[in-house]
């Protein structure tokens, strides 16, 4: 299994292979296995989400794969080496873990709970703080705000970015993640999901997800494993496959109504047309934001706050209507998109803001752009217009098969001597 690097400035890990052959659990005292004979194969690299109904076995497996749960049959390899007789302290220390509430140790600031694995693994002291700011930095806290605070002192997204931080310290090449996103609100799990997307298109480390949400396999997952109890596998194919070609009827049920819908998750905002629009700061003289709103070619402007991040759509009347305050004028924005955001999470920001259009956002939340409903509804209009030419070439395809049949019976009826056959 590669190391973690331990050289001052040694090359990243990326991700490694895992391999689980015949996996399987026995939990004393219960009758059938929790997870019955699982073989999988996950390619260095990629983001595997297993997804299932309740109690199918998809922590157990999960955490077999770091040893927190002994196996009780079959093998795992990671990176071509069988780590399933290996000491588990030092098996964990090479695999990134991250869970649902994020599992911070409440006595120790931010910084002492990213530096933990790090200092197990004795990287020097100045390489420890390096890391810190860059782990801080690389999941969006400022480092100058964040270091000292104690996890009670932060937001449960906030949290659950720490949570990330310290999973990806040590430069593991498997990061394991247990319902991460599962305890904060929709608004904040949809941010962090692309958060994880942006970080893992750096990284590349090798993730293996567990959620109960459908949705979420599909935003998150290059390949998505749908459990039936024991964790038996029904499907293990990419989120298109099983959307469009669900295995069984276990599986479609899992899919649920609204497939094409649920194909916008696979659509990122970054895929369409991100637009400029005219934008001011929240500092600016008001007899400048009124020439900007004047020539703009629209009657609406962005306003911008210090640090460059959306802060309220403002209209002409606005002013008017605030007698000339800036401070009351205006529509505060309620939700913005990343580019790795889905058309879904778009449309919904959309819809929240009420104002036709959703600003897009980059590093650190600031302003990038605009994508408009026009936009969003094209795209679901061409997803849909796709999804019914594939029905309808299914649907043909279905008819020729028939008709061949049937033609074949016939010609079969007849029989070689022309005698109709039994
Ligand atoms: N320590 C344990 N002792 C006995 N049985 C257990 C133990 N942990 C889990 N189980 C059982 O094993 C099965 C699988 O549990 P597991 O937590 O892996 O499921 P899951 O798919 O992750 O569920 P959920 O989505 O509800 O978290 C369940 O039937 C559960 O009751």
């Amino acid at each position: 299994m590669p190391e973690p690097e331990t050289s001052e400035a040694g090359p990243r890990s990326v991700g490694a292979p895992i391999e689980l052959e015949g996996l399987t659990k026995r939990y004393p005292g219960s009758r059938q296995p929790a997870v019955d004979n699982v073989s999988m194969d996950i390619k260095a690299g990629e983001t595997v989400v297993l997804v299932g109904p309740s109690g199918c076995g998809k922590s157990t497996t999960l955490k077999m794969i770091n040893r927190l749960i002994e196996p009780t049959g079959g093998r795992i390899r990671i990176g071509g080496e069988d780590v399933t007789d290996m000491d588990p302290v030092k098996l964990r220390r090479t695999i990134g873990y991250a869970i649902q509430a994020s599992g911070l140790f409440p006595h120790m600031t931010v910084a002492q709970n990213i530096a933990l694995v790090p200092k197990m693994l004795r990287w020097p002291g100045a390489r420890v703080r390096d890391r810190i700011e860059e782990m801080l930095d690389l999941v969006g806290l400022d480092p100058g705000e964040f270091h000292d605070r104690y996890p009670r002192q932060l937001s449960g997204g906030q949290q659950q970015r720490v949570g990330v931080a310290r999973a990806l310290a040590a430069d593991p090449p498997v990061l394991l993640m247990d319902e991460p996103f599962g305890a904060v609100d929709p608004i904040t799990r949809d941010h962090l999901q692309d958060e994880l997307i942006r970080l893992q298109r750096d990284l590349h480390k090798t993730i293996v997800f567990v959620t109960h949400d459908f949705d979420e396999a599909i935003k998150i997952g290059d390949r998505i494993a749908v459990l039936r109890e024991r964790s038996h596998i029904a499907q293990f194919d990419t989120p298109e496959a099983i959307l469009t070609t669900p295995a069984d009827d276990f599986v479609s049920g899992f899919v649920g109504a609204g497939a094409a819908l649920k194909r916008l998750n696979l659509t990122r905002v970054g895929d369409v047309a991100i637009t400029d629009y005219p934008t001011v700061g929240v500092d600016d003289p008001l007899d400048e934001i009124l020439v900007r709103l004047r020539s703009g070619g629209t009657d609406e402007v962005l306003v911008l706050d210090q640090r460059g991040r959306p802060y309220k759509w403002l209209r002409r009347g606005d002013i008017m209507r605030a007698k000339g305050s800036l401070a009351r004028a205006g529509v505060l924005v309620q939700d913005t998109v990343t580019r790795d955001a889905t058309l879904r999470d778009a449309l919904e920001a959309v819809l929240t803001d009420n104002t036709g259009r959703v600003a897009v956002t980059g590093r650190r939340g600031a302003y990038e752009g605009v994508v408009d409903v026009e936009t969003l509804m094209n795209s679901v209009h061409e997803l849909l217009e796709a999804d019914r030419l594939e029905a309808r070439e299914a649907q043909a395809g279905l008819e020729e098969q028939r008709a061949a049949q049937t033609h074949a019976e016939q010609e079969g009826a007849a029989g070689p001597g022309g005698e109709p056959q039994a």
